[in-house]
């Protein structure tokens, strides 16, 4: 079986409190973009004992044996000692510690693909609680459609929203940000408005009214997220904003067919389609 786990947006990200689990509280809008890697879950070849995985694309930091898709299987393998062994190739294409949650999709596809291809009858609810014990944002990719999100990420709320079709660029400067070291500069409050409230206003406010927490602390160290944030909006973007816990960073252009091509350095990394 053939999948292709697609990277986020988050619309909004207000980091509201500190949780006795050490975790803290979200509140974000989780969005699919189609930036998307590639992930083949095959039964293994006969004589083959356990899983193997295989990696094309963009490296990806650590050992093979740490890569998400694995931790998906094992996890899996504990509840269900009779899963055969399984071929796992992964062709890597979304940017690492970019905030767009490549890992996380990769192990909820994982989850979804082997459960199909092993007919393993996990129902969504089950599959979204193995995801949450890979990763907070990776329950997320198992229905993969916009949502409000709560909690450490990981609960969610439907949300009307609908921006399919509209123009967008996302835009990697090649900063590894660790999700970790991000939260460390944060003091968690509550949002000025809540989401959900400012996103049922028109795009065109979004600017005012909706933001990201980590951009502010973030902003210190690495001033080239604000720079490309300027320059999307000098481009037209109508709305423009840090991704997760960064460091992608993206317009939306609902006025344009398309986002502008921008001369951007070489070593950045570009994306830009319709969501
Ligand atoms: C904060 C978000 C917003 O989208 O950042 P991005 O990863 O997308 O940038 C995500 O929810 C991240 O999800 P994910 O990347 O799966 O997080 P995890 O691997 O579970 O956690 C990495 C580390 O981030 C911190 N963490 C994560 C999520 C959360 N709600 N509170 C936290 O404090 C913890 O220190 C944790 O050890
Ligand atoms: N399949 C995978 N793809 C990307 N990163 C992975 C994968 N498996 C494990 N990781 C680890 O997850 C971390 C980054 O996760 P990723 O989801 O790309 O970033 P972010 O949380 O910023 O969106 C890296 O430290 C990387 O080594």
């Amino acid at each position: 079986m053939l999948t292709f786990p697609n990277a986020k947006l988050n619309l909004g990200l207000y980091v509201t409190a500190k949780r006795p689990d050490g975790y803290h509280a979200l509140e974000t809008v989780f969005l699919p973009l189609p930036w998307a890697d590639a992930l083949e879950v095959l039964p293994a070849p006969k004589g083959q004992t356990g899983p193997s995985l295989t990696l094309t694309g963009r490296p990806i930091p650590g050992e093979v044996a740490t890569n998400l898709c694995l931790k998906a299987y094992e996890l899996l393998k504990a509840d269900f000692s009779d899963l055969p062994a399984a071929q796992l190739h992964l062709h890597k294409i979304v940017p690492i510690g970019a905030g767009l949650g490549g890992g996380s999709a990769d192990a909820a596809f994982a989850l979804r693909a082997i459960n199909d291809v092993f007919k393993l009858n996990l129902t969504v609810a089950q599959l979204e609680g193995y995801a949450r014990r890979l990763g907070a944002d990776c329950a997320f990719f198992i229905e993969n459609k916009p949502c409000l999100a709560l909690e450490r990420g990981d609960v969610f709320e439907p949300i009307a929203l609908d921006l399919r079709g509209t123009a967008c660029a996302v835009v990697y400067p090649g900063l590894h940000i660790s999700t970790a070291q991000a939260f460390a500069g944060i003091v968690p409050r509550a949002p000025k408005m809540p989401l959900r409230e400012a996103l049922g206003q028109p795009l065109s406010t979004w600017r005012d009214t909706v933001s990201n927490d980590f951009e502010a602390s973030l902003a210190p160290v690495y001033p080239v997220l604000a720079d490309i944030k300027q320059q999307l909006y000098a481009a037209g973007a109508a709305y423009a904003s840090l991704s997760g816990s960064g460091s992608a960073v993206y317009g939306l252009f609902p006025e344009l067919a398309e986002a502008p091509a921008l001369p951007w350095p070489s070593e950045y990394l570009v994306w830009r389609g319709q969501l």
